[in-house]
């Protein structure tokens, strides 16, 4: 038996979502670089799920289911208010919340595509929602209802701080979501894959890679990026924190990557985002923290920033709780889970693969009376 740790360069499916081939990353076939640069959050989840771009009345016609779904059940607000909530990470909350927002689905164990592809459309509109209800709810203030005239980029950022946001941050938020879409079998997106590959059910699937994003090695890498630029404090100390971080053998936070060598595409454009929201909004040393922590990490290891490290410096140019920043990756990256769990049905087969057993062998079994 070979063991290969961590499953690298194993090849456990084929998928037309996306692609990384030399450090490039497509959509269906489109660049990053072009969606990043042109494409709306809307277009993408459309792309993703019928692996077309949307006409205009394509597009029109997902943005008004999208907008008729975004309303949460009233009980999901109502077990928020039972929540030990200042302790509770939006994470988990957001994960309890889409397991219950499977109970009150009537649809949750229809398994036929229709019924599965409307799960999905609800679910994409509803986890923001989610997120900002919680937000808004702990801080003893009023969930806002969605507006079915914003975007869903403005729509996160009105729900979340209650007033509609300008055009600089709706770009911003709204490039943010396409970059985190979709990304090939990283590990929420296989763990979904697992689950529903038992031919469990959408809410089930979604809600375990819910599970598996909350880790500082997966998604919750950007809420980590910015404890670590907050207790950095000031660009003087970037210099001594990373030599102490390497002296202690300890990971920096937002760097290295399982597939990408020379880089993370997704980095370049965050990058651009968190240079101008930091200094539009008059606090530039998140950047330059961040863009010096970058040039020592890679002076000493070939290890470039990926996807979450400029993104924690441009959420909080936002005003964004720093708990928030994950269930926001959530919130972008439902739709590429969504993505992989209707292709996943479409063609499935259970996901079972092996371990080689290293414990004792041949025991003999002694009655507990008798153990010492
Ligand atoms: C959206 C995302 O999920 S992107 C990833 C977000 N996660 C992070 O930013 C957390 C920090 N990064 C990491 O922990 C890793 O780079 C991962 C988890 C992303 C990839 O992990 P793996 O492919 O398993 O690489 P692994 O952890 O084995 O690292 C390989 C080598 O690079 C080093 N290394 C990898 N990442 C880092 C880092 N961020 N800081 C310092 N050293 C690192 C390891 O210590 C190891 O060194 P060694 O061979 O001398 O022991
Ligand atoms: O692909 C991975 O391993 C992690 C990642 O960058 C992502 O999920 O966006």
């Amino acid at each position: 038996m070979t063991v290969t740790r961590g499953l690298e360069g194993i090849i456990a499916t084929t998928s037309s979502v996306s692609s990384i081939i030399d450090d490039n990353l497509t959509y269906v076939g489109y660049n990053i670089d072009d969606l990043a640069e042109h494409a709306s959050f809307e277009e993408v989840v459309y792309l993703l799920w019928h692996r077309k771009l949307p006409n205009l009345e394509q597009l029109s016609e997902i943005k008004r289911q999208l907008a008729e779904n975004a309303k949460i059940p009233q009980q999901v607000i109502d077990h928020f208010k039972t929540y030990p909530i200042k302790r509770v990470h939006p994470m988990a909350a957001l994960r309890t919340a889409v397991s219950l927002l499977g109970l009150f689905d009537e649809e949750a164990d229809d398994m036929s595509p229709e019924a599965n592809y409307r799960k999905a459309i609800r679910l994409q509109a509803q986890l923001p929602i989610i997120v900002t209800s919680f937000a808004r709810i702990r801080k003893g203030l009023e969930p806002i209802e969605p507006r079915t005239d914003l975007s869903m980029a403005a729509n996160f950022l009105y729900t979340l701080l209650g007033e509609e946001p300008n055009e600089v941050a709706v770009e911003a938020f709204n490039k943010a979501l396409v970059l985190h879409a979709d990304h090939e079998l990283n590990a929420s997106t296989f763990t979904a894959r697992v689950c529903v590959a038992t031919l469990s059910d959408v809410y089930s699937g979604v809600t375990s890679a819910i599970g598996a994003l909350k880790g500082p090695l997966h998604g919750g890498a950007n809420e980590a990026v910015m404890k670590m630029l907050s207790e950095i404090g000031e660009v003087e100390n970037v210099e001594s924190y990373i030599n102490e971080k390497f002296a202690n053998k300890e990971k920096i936070m937002g760097f290295g990557h399982r597939v990408y060598r020379k880089g993370d595409p997704r980095a370049k454009h965050l990058k651009k985002m968190s240079e101008k929201l930091t200094k539009l909004t008059g606090q530039p040393k998140w950047y330059e923290m961040s863009t010096k922590i970058e040039e020592l990490v890679t002076a000493r290891k070939p290890l470039p920033p990926n996807v979450d490290f400029y993104s924690a410096s441009m959420y909080h140019s936002l005003g964004i709780d720093h708990d928030l920043f994950t269930p926001i990756f959530a919130v972008s990256r439902v739709s590429g889970w969504l993505a992989h769990i209707l292709e996943q049905y479409e063609n499935n087969r259970l996901i079972r693969p092996r371990a080689e057993y290293v414990g004792p062998e041949k025991q003999i079994y002694i009655p507990v009376e008798q153990r010492g």
